[in-house]
């Protein structure tokens, strides 16, 4: 049977509400037969340490007080979540077992791994038994049961057949971090050993992947809680997982791969806060690139160790319950130990260790080959100009293919400082994977535009086209399309369509940002968008329904991408390449208030206004753009002003205001009745169009106005006005003067009052909207290395 193990983090189950969105994740993720694996809710583990310390410290009421408070807080996640007879009898066993834990210590009997054990056992039993009272099959099982250690290494050949007591019908409910050993004593895998647990057990038991859910949502260049702009990596080899936790970093645990040597096990690490965004897998040597990653060391010391011997780092560890790192240099070795432990190594060292260094805040960079040396060396000096004192910094080849640095140093660097060295160190590993949907004329002329503006962004940041999508066909490259015959590499290879297939395309992009660029003008298209986001994806737009759905939807999507540090352009979703959407932002940035926007965005309408002088009937001038494309393929979609609602929403939003489609009154360029039936049933009733239009025509010219196609946002007056309708303006108007095609913006704002911002040109044409499509990506570009 294909099995998998999930292993959820105290992060994870820190509260009632994480216990009740993990259930929801077993219950939609994981299938009967698969074993959940548990650490100890929230802060557990810490607080069991502190009561051992009171109690190492004779400390009973301190002992007494910390046994209050695992117990306020065991109280209330039963509570919370058990009802009934179930609450009932979790509460007399935790009872029971605080009792027991309160006469130990008064007895001077307590055993540290078996105190410290209790916080996996908790988290196991009580969701085994919400899990229960959902009505899902679900068993606890103490790990003590499954892991034996034997002179502290693990017995496989016994430990395999002890979890065939995993059963194929539930959900297998098992405690991390803890073990037993020969004497039945229970010992632990050291902090954050969950993750081990996870894999001995998926190794174990045949498992066909790992899936660490953590508060993160993968494996990101450097602790993405300290550092916004962290980068979120698709893929990361194992090698480079393994030193980053031999470096201290709590993502993974450092034997987390041990068991999953020379095994296909999938092993992905995922948010339990946000299931379905896209996560980190971590993959065999050869896999994914080679990443960089910055990891901070807090309060350590440096100790000088003479001839270690095999193993012995482990056992350290083990005594200490934390992973250290060892390194040789200048055939000396040294030990990295956090501060609190130093006295416990050394005095287990008997004389063979030196303390060189004390209190040290350390900076690790893990990097591909050949460059630790050189962002080493920077890191320094960039660590100097902030005053930091450098006590020791040096680079190392881990393994082949692997490199580090190390910088330890006095001071702490707070999220600043890192976020500084981020910016510094890493920012220029980064590449950028462009993926095109809708090769239309617009489309096809943006990628001819690509292959000589690639010279421009590259000078940026390597930015590669990497798949083009159509409604039926799609073409993917993870190593980036050839731009000069993209053509013929999509007649040999590309493949069907389908919507699961683009996302998962998506998902396998082993680069450090992507970009969708929709050149499309499909709705169905849009509504993958949050997908995308959930793919971290960035967004540009020439397709206007996303930025004109309805708010609810619109705003889950802003949110989304504003969480994941995605950014959205869609410049040419109004007015084609015209700078309109910059020219609002810019104004608002500096302080200025638009009151009034005003103007004309329908080249067809545009066009069709300024030509008709009823020389000729309307409906002949219609039937003239239509015949010059000029028009949809049927031009009464253009004449019912829908597309100008849009546009003139999208602006609206840009401007702050909450509006829905519906908040802009719509009175199309045609009587009512001609929007029904089709186009030859039209054409049978043009006549009314030629009426409506000569009438509007006459009575423009006896004012001496002239007839537009206009949409207006007032926010001056006390009730907003957002409408779109045929109006007669003055000839003395910037929207009188237009040149027929054109698109015109007139903005009045606190600093524009009477001599209104004008933005006139061409509102569509493909060759203005590419390069508009390029102005949004020259920016994402640009925004990406900042
Ligand atoms: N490079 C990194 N990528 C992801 N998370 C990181 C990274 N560096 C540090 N972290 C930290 O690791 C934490 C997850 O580890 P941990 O707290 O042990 O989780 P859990 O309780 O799920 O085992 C995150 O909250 C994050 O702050
Ligand atoms: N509860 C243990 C083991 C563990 O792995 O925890 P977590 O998965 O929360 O890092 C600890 O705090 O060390």
């Amino acid at each position: 049977m294909n099995t998998a193990v999930h292993k959820f983090g105290g992060s994870s189950l820190s509260s009632a509400a994480r216990y009740h969105a993990v259930a929801n994740i077993i219950i939609s993720h994981c299938q009967a037969g698969d074993s959940v694996v548990v650490s100890a809710a929230g802060k557990t583990t810490n607080t069991l340490v502190k009561l051992w310390l009171c109690y190492q410290q004779n400390d009973s009421q301190g002992t007494l007080d910390v046994i209050k408070l695992l117990k306020n807080h065991q109280v209330e996640l039963i509570s919370e979540l058990l009802i009934d007879e179930l609450q009932e009898t979790a509460l007399q066993k935790l009872n029971d077992e605080l009792e027991l834990i309160a006469t130990l210590a008064q007895q001077q009997e307590l055993v540290e791994a078996q105190l410290l054990a209790h916080g996996e056992v908790w988290s196991a039993r009580l969701l085994a038994q919400y899990l229960t009272q959902l009505e899902h099959k679900a068993n606890a099982f103490d790990a003590r049961d499954l892991l034996l250690l034997s002179g502290g290494q693990l017995q496989h050949e016994k430990n395999q057949k002890s979890c065939q007591v995993l059963n194929s019908e539930q959900f297998n409910v098992v405690t991390g971090f803890i073990a037993k050993n020969e004497s039945g004593e229970t010992v632990t895998l050291g902090r954050n050993g969950s993750d081990y647990s996870a894999t001995l057990i998926a190794r174990y038991c045949n498992a066909q992947s790992v899936t660490i859910w953590t508060d993160t949502q993968g494996v990101y260049s450097t602790d993405p809680r300290k550092v916004k702009q962290a980068i979120k990596y698709a893929k990361v080899c194992r090698e480079q997982a393994n030193l980053l936790a031999r470096l201290g970093n709590p993502v993974l645990h450092a034997k987390t791969l041990t068991p999953l040597k020379d095994t296909n096990i999938k092993l992905v690490v995922r948010s339990s806060f946000d299931s379905h965004s896209a996560c980190t897998e971590i993959v065999k040597k050869g896999n994914a690139k080679q990443k960089h990653f910055l990891t901070t060391l807090d309060n350590h010391d440096l100790v000088k160790i003479e001839q270690l011997i095999e193993g012995e780092v482990g056992e350290l560890s083990q005594l200490i319950q934390h992973t250290l790192h060892h390194f040789e240099l200048d055939s000396e070795t040294y030990l990295l130990i956090p501060a609190a432990y130093t006295h416990i190594v050394i005095n287990h060292l008997s004389g063979r260790a030196n303390l060189v260094e004390s209190n040290l805040f350390g900076l690790g960079i893990v990097c591909p080959n050949d460059i630790a040396h050189q962002l080493t060396q920077q890191a320094a000096k960039i660590l100097q100009k902030y005053n930091i004192n450098i006590r020791f910094a040096f680079s190392q080849k881990d393994m082949p293919g692997n490199e580090y640095g190390l910088v330890l140093c006095e001071q702490a660097f707070d999220t600043d400082l890192l976020t500084i060295l981020h910016e510094e160190l890493i920012s220029d590993s980064q590449e950028l994977a462009v993926v095109v949907a809708g090769l239309g004329n617009v489309g096809a002329t943006f990628i001819t535009q690509l292959e000589k503006q690639l010279v421009r962004l590259n000078y940026l940041l390597p930015v590669k086209l990497v798949g083009l999508v159509r409604s039926e066909n799609m073409l993917f490259c993870s190593d980036g399309i050839k731009i000069h015959n993209w053509l013929e590499q999509w007649q040999t290879s590309a493949i069907a369509y389908d919507n699961k297939s683009l996302i998962a395309a998506l998902e396998q992009l082993d680069y450090e940002h992507k970009v969708v660029i929709d050149i499309t003008a499909s709705e169905d298209f849009s509504l993958l968008y949050p997908d995308f986001a959930a793919q971290d994806c960035h967004l540009i737009s020439a397709n206007k329904y996303a930025g004109t759905a309805h708010t609810t939807w619109y705003n889950a999507l802003k949110e989304k991408l504003y969480e994941r540090n995605l950014k959205w352009r869609y410049n040419t979703s109004v007015g084609a390449g015209l700078p309109i959407n910059f020219a609002l932002n810019d104004l608002q940035y500096s302080g200025d208030k638009i009151e009034r926007l005003l103007g004309v965005f329908s080249g067809t309408l545009s066009w069709l206004c300024c030509e008709y002088d009823g020389s000729v009937p309307f409906s002949e001038l219609l039937l003239k753009a239509k015949d010059m494309g000029y028009t949809e393929p049927d031009p009464r979609e253009d004449l019912s002003g829908r597309d100008v609602q849009r546009k003139l929403l999208i602006l609206a939003r840009e401007l702050g205001l909450t509006l829905d489609l519906d908040d802009i009154s719509l009175t199309p360029m045609m009587p009512a009745d001609l929007a029904q039936g089709d186009w030859l049933s039209f054409l049978e009733k043009r006549d009314k169009l030629d009426a409506f239009m000569s009438d509007k025509l006459i009575q423009a010219k006896k004012e001496d106005l002239v007839l537009r196609y206009v949409a207006e946002l007032n926010l001056q007056q006390d009730k907003l006005v957002a409408k779109v309708a045929l109006s007669a303006v003055k000839k003395d108007e910037p929207l009188a003067g237009l040149k027929a095609g054109d698109n015109i913006f007139v903005i009045n704002s606190l600093w524009y009052q009477d001599n209104a911002l004008v933005i006139q040109g061409p509102g569509a044409g493909q060759e203005v909207t590419a390069a508009g499509i390029h102005s949004d990506l020259y920016w994402l570009t640009h925004s990406l290395i900042k």
